[in-house]
């Protein structure tokens, strides 16, 4: 497009300073968004990292959750982040009470997936739909996708033996996708906002 980008950045909780930073350094227009009015015009909305029951009772309280639905659903481009992730997914299979979501992306994700004790940890993985380099990606109680949807792409995975509990039963398991697409909507476990390696970010803008 022949003008930057309006890309929204949800900001009712999480790092929202740290995607309007990436998005305005790539040149993007941003726009935080609270309530349903601050979605007209938009080319596109990234939801931060943080946490999602919060972010969840808090769109429902503002009345920002279902035309921020509807506006996904009818094709405004969407990016998540970490608990951004948990907000786009269809399901949550441990969710806070009363947690929901957007309800927007056919994934099912498991919360705080990587670990009780050490939940934090760094790689660089793989993602050639995105980027010829790895991605450096850092995973902060994270979530790990669980199902995964027909017609979701998944763009990266970490093996299973990073999940909390995958030692218990001794069973190998599948990699656990941490990078997701379905069309217009994007999610990762991971937080490229905080790490300088903004190649989602790119790529979510290139498709504005
Ligand atoms: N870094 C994050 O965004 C953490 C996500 C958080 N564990 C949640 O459930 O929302």
């Amino acid at each position: 497009m022949s003008t930057a980008p309006a890309v929204g950045v949800f900001a009712l909780q999480g790092d929202v300073r740290e995607h309007v930073h990436v998005l305005e350094a790539l040149g993007a227009r941003t726009r935080p968004v609270r309530r349903a009015a601050d979605l007209a015009g938009l080319d596109g909305i990234v939801l931060p990292g943080g946490e999602s029951s919060v972010m969840d009772r808090l769109a429902g309280i503002m009345g920002l959750k279902a035309p921020l639905a509807d506006a996904v659903r009818g094709g405004l481009p969407a990016y998540g982040t970490c608990a951004g992730m948990i907000m786009l997914a269809a399901g949550i299979e441990n969710p806070a009470p009363g947690q929901g979501s957007l309800g927007v992306l056919d994934v099912t994700v498991r919360r705080n997936a990587f670990g009780t004790q050490v939940d934090s940890f760094e790689a660089d993985l793989a993602v050639p739909a995105v980027s010829a380099d790895p991605v450096h990606a850092v995973f902060i109680r994270a979530p790990a996708v669980v199902r995964v949807g027909a017609g979701v792409e998944v763009l990266a995975a970490v093996p299973a033996s990073r999940a909390a509990g995958a030692d218990d039963d001794g069973a190998p398991a599948a990699d656990l996708p941490v990078a997701v697409r379905a069309g217009h909507v994007t999610a990762t476990s991971f937080h490229p906002e905080v790490t300088g390696d903004w190649s989602f970010h790119r790529e979510f803008l290139r498709g504005l």
